[in-house]
């Protein structure tokens, strides 16, 4: 089923995410909707703290037509000192805001798999941005942290104008 995304600036997006201890067929239901509300968002990745479970899970799929999707269990990213570059990223969670963001272009990820099985990969580019932008979810964190105060404040009036006019 698909599952409803908090919206910033909603306080829950601000929660540290614990790890599971067990991947079990729960956590399997879990992904399984996680996926489902990403591909209907659409977007090309969700962590599982954007839908209010706070629990250490985040999906991404980079595929076109939406036949790729990837289950990163427990994530721990190695990020090499390297040049940063930026990215336009946007946000499930901050409908409506696109900003460049600078990040590494290049990380090591070991995370569990749907099974529970352990694995390691190497990423570049859009995986790789796409990777520290669902981590830093799982830890509270939103892609909009790294921008000017300024820039940060004029946003947040900009959502919670769009906010009080969609519930009037
Ligand atoms: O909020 C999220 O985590 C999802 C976010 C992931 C992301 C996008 C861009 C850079 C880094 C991380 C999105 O998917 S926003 C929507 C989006 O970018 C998109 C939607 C449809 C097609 C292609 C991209
Ligand atoms: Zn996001």
């Amino acid at each position: 089923m698909t599952l409803s995304i908090l919206e910033f600036p909603d306080p829950r997006l601000r929660t540290v995410a614990e790890p599971v201890t067990s991947v079990d067929d729960s956590i399997r239901r879990l992904v399984d909707d996680m996926i489902e509300t990403m591909y209907e968002a659409p977007g090309i990745g969700l962590a599982a703290t954007q839908v209010n479970v706070h629990r250490r899970v985040l999906v991404i799929d980079l595929s076109e037509d939406q036949s790729n999707p990837r289950v990163f269990i427990n994530p721990e990213l190695e990020i090499p000192e390297s040049e940063k570059e930026p990215m336009q990223e946007g946000c499930l969670s901050i409908p409506g805001v696109y900003e460049d963001v600078s990040r590494p272009q290049s990380v090591r990820v070991r995370a569990l798999d749907y099974h529970g099985e352990p694995f390691e990969e190497e990423h570049s580019g859009l995986m790789a941005v796409c990777l520290q932008h669902e981590v830093d979810h799982l830890n509270g964190k939103l892609f909009i942290d790294y921008l000017s105060q300024l820039k940060r404040s004029r946003i947040r009036r900009r959502v919670e104008k769009q906010q009080r006019q969609k519930a009037s």
